[in-house]
């Protein structure tokens, strides 16, 4: 793993949802650093935490423990400069392109308008030549899309749009919630290799968020594995994939799709019992860290 300094951290951070008597623990001592140029996968089925953890990083929630750190510092105590700051910095892009943009209005407003709150004194000109070069950047022809409504376009440009948007505030941070789960599968190569250029041209640092591993394999140099709202594996991709050490790694690994294999060789039925193994072994209280190999490291299954 690289030791550059983080952009974005978070350090030992907990969420708890519901009541006191029955409490779901979202994250659970959740800490993870992003750095420039770099993209940290995190993965996890449905209702492991993943996108509570996106939450925090937006300030959508507050943490119940724990903090997170922006450029080093705690953002719990910053002022309101530095929040706008951090705001700016750190852009989100959604599941859902379709939802995400605002069907009366044009490509061209939804691109002009975090310009006009983050760049108050640009001109009229100035506005449309930005918005110009965004859209040249995620490779859609500006005077063929400026000024359609997103319903004009195809779902893989509208998740275009939405990257470009996120780009128009020059942030340093992007946090993709699933960007290419709602979208045709001819066009979500085309999505992940624009978030790569963008890592590598922009030097960004990306979290990218899934429930796909071969997605992730192909984005990222790091992951972590999320489940029950803790991270259960973590480190460099190739270490972790090549030999995951916890079960429930292996489980997520046993479901990608494998050509070669028959559908006979595992039934439903085991693999229930594996994730209900899971499941009993994981309410238990949780063991230390192992380090498994430079840059790889598990909470493995506690003893019962
Ligand atoms: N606002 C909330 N109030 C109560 N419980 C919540 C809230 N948000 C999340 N949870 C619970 O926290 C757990 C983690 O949810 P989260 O949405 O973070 O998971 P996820 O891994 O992102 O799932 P998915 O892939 O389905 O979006 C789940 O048990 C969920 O029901």
């Amino acid at each position: 793993m690289s030791q550059a300094t983080p952009i974005l951290a978070l350090d030992n951070v907990s969420k708890v949802f519901g009541r006191a008597d029955n409490p779901v623990y979202a994250a659970r001592s959740v800490s993870f650093a992003l750095r420039s140029g770099r993209t940290l996968a995190l993965v996890g089925e449905s209702g492991s935490g993943k996108t509570t953890a996106a939450r925090l990083i937006m300030r959508e929630y507050q943490p119940d423990e724990g903090q997170l750190l922006f450029r080093g510092a705690a953002l719990g105590k910053a002022d309101k400069q530095s929040i706008a700051a951090y705001r700016a910095s750190v852009q989100m892009v959604f599941q859902d392109p379709f939802s995400s943009l605002n069907p009366a209005h044009t490509i061209q407003y939804h691109l002009e308008r975090p310009l006009r709150l983050h760049h108050k004194r640009l001109g009229r000109a100035e506005r449309r030549g930005l918005v110009e070069e965004l859209l040249a950047r995620v490779k859609l022809d500006p005077a063929l899309v400026m000024a359609k409504y997103p319903h004009e376009l195809s779902g893989g440009q509208r998740q275009r749009i939405s990257i470009a948007r996120a780009l128009a505030v020059n942030p340093q941070v992007i946090v993709a919630d699933e960007p290419t789960s709602m979208l045709d599968v001819s066009v979500r190569l085309g999505i992940l290799n624009l978030l790569n250029d963008m890592k590598a041209q922009l030097g960004l640092a990306l979290l990218y968020i899934t429930h796909d591993i071969a997605t992730a394999r192909y984005v990222a140099e790091e992951i972590m594995v999320m489940y029950s709202g803790q991270i259960v594996e973590w480190g460099d991709m190739e270490s972790v994939l090549g030999n995951p050490q916890h079960p429930y790694t292996r489980l997520l690994l046993s479901a990608v799709p494998d050509p070669d294999r028959r559908f006979a060789e595992t039934s439903a039925d085991d693999e229930l019992n594996r994730i209900e193994v899971i499941r009993r072994q994981s309410a238990l209280p949780q063991p230390e860290t192992l380090q498994v190999g430079a840059n790889h490291f598990i909470r493995p299954m506690p003893q019962a």
